[in-house]
């Protein structure tokens, strides 16, 4: 086979364009979430287990943390059963926490780390209930009724994080390995609690002080109140998309953990198109990146207004 220079010149531009990237992330880690609506498409799974490969072989440390509400909502449906969702959270009995453990530690974590592994990976599966990794408590939630009085919620067996071990998760990356993480946690009495993903993903960030948290959904980005992409997200802006209904569902608990974590020291999170092809590496090696960022900068200077 002879070289075609054409295509060989093209090659060699792409790979140095990256360079200044790889320089820029290189030894950093990166906090990725994959949400279950971005896992619909055996080729978008694909090149998702591609990108994450190929940013540890360049040494950055990926660090998956993946959700699968869809494909725990598939389960349920199949034998007949259904659960409510408040504020995108689901409503967690003792059974339905039997099945959302099922799903999310078993099926989807495994198929995660196996493809992830068939494009030379050394990635290694585990739940927050592993080695402790992530010390929940029950999630308490309250909900303002129409006579503007706060009501708590129970959502049953639904936690929030309260500590993420992350000696265990640099041990793996020390080793090469690539943590891939289901959002289940454990409190001090062994009860296991089902935890929202990007809420995972946030706090894992978080306790590593990433580089990066990236939350892949199935949406360009957060959309206002036109339908438009927002850019420049503020604490208030949120709230107020939030109160007239204009961000609702699974968005809820994502914008703010992506607030949450850019204000405890992660540099940047942004919320990515997961349905565009190697949505990972076109966020993290080019500069307009795909969906919706809040950075530190942005989040520091705006919140004063
Ligand atoms: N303002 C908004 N902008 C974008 N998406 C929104 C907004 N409000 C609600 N959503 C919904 O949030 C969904 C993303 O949350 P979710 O379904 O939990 O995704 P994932 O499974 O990837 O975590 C979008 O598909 C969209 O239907
Ligand atoms: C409490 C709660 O709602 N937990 C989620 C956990 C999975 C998840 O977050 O999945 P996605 O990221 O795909 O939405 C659930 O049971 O669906």
């Amino acid at each position: 086979m002879t070289l075609n220079l054409d295509d060989a010149k093209n090659t060699a531009e792409v790979l140095t364009t990256a360079l200044p990237y790889i320089q820029r992330f290189v030894d950093k880690l990166i906090v990725v979430k994959y949400g279950g609506n971005a896992m619909t498409d055996p080729e978008l799974e694909s090149s998702f287990a591609r990108d994450i490969v190929l940013l540890k072989t360049v040494g950055i440390h990926p660090v998956v943390v993946h959700g699968g509400g869809p494909q725990v909502d598939n389960l349920l449906k199949e034998l007949g059963r259904q659960s409510d969702r408040i504020d995108g959270m689901r409503v967690t009995d003792k059974s339905t926490m039997d099945i959302v453990e099922m799903v999310l530690g078993g099926s989807v974590n495994k198929s995660i780390v196996s493809l992830i592994n068939k494009h030379g990976g050394r990635a290694i599966g585990l739940t927050g209930k592993d080695a402790n990794l992530i010390q929940a408590k029950k999630l308490m939630m309250e909900k303002i009724g129409t006579d503007g009085v706060a009501v708590p919620v129970d959502l049953g067996f639904v936690g929030d994080v309260v500590s993420v071990n992350k000696d265990v998760i640099n041990m793996l990356i020390a080793s090469d390995f690539i943590p891939v993480i289901a959002p289940l946690g454990v409190d001090k009495e062994g009860n296991t609690y089902n935890i929202n993903a990007d809420l995972v993903a946030g706090k894992v960030a978080e306790f590593l002080q990433a580089e990066k948290l990236m939350l892949l959904t199935n949406i360009k980005g957060v959309l206002g109140r036109d339908g438009e992409v927002v850019t420049g997200l503020t604490p208030k802006k949120v709230d107020g998309l939030i109160e007239d209904g204009t961000i609702s569902g699974g968005m809820i608990p994502k914008i703010q953990c992506a607030l949450d974590a850019v204000r405890s020291g992660v540099k940047s999170a942004v919320i990515v198109d997961g349905r565009v092809p190697h949505a990972t590496l076109l966020e993290i090696f080019t500069n307009e990146g795909v969906g919706t960022l809040i950075s530190r900068e942005i989040d520091a200077a705006l919140s004063q207004s």
